[in-house]
């Protein structure tokens, strides 16, 4: 799994390199700039939510492919990478549990 989002940054990254925007998606995405790339962002977000509520589960995957894939498309833009937010998610690991939370001396 996160190896799967490793390989599609490097190819992002790849393609940023490459700057071919007439031949790459990834490079096009990247040549509108960071407020682009948010609202992208954005609107993918809101395109999971709906098919979270209304859609099928196909639809729901597709929608949440898009999300990841435009979110590494952005932080590739602000030079931060998908092993940082992981490790981010490894730091609040068994942080933030509600029981943990009720085990903790007051
Ligand atoms: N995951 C994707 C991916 N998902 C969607 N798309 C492109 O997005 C287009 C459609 O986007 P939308 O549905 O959001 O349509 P849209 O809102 O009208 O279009 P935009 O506003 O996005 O331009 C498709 O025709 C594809 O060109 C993608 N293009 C690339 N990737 C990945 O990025 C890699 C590099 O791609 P390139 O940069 O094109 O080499 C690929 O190998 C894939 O792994």
């Amino acid at each position: 799994m996160t190896g799967t989002l490793e390989k599609l940054e490097a190819t992002i990254a790849a393609r940023a390199k490459e700057g071919k925007a007439d031949s790459s998606y990834v490079a096009k995405q990247l040549a509108k700039g960071r407020l682009k790339i948010a609202q992208k962002l954005g609107e993918e977000a809101v395109e999971t939510v709906i098919a979270a509520l209304a859609e099928d589960d196909a639809a729901l995957t597709g929608e949440a492919a898009d999300l990841l894939f435009h979110l590494l498309i952005l932080l590739h833009e602000r030079g931060l990478s998908i092993a940082q937010v992981l490790a981010e998610l490894d730091r609040r690991e068994g942080k933030s549990g509600i029981a943990e939370k009720a085990a903790r001396p007051k």
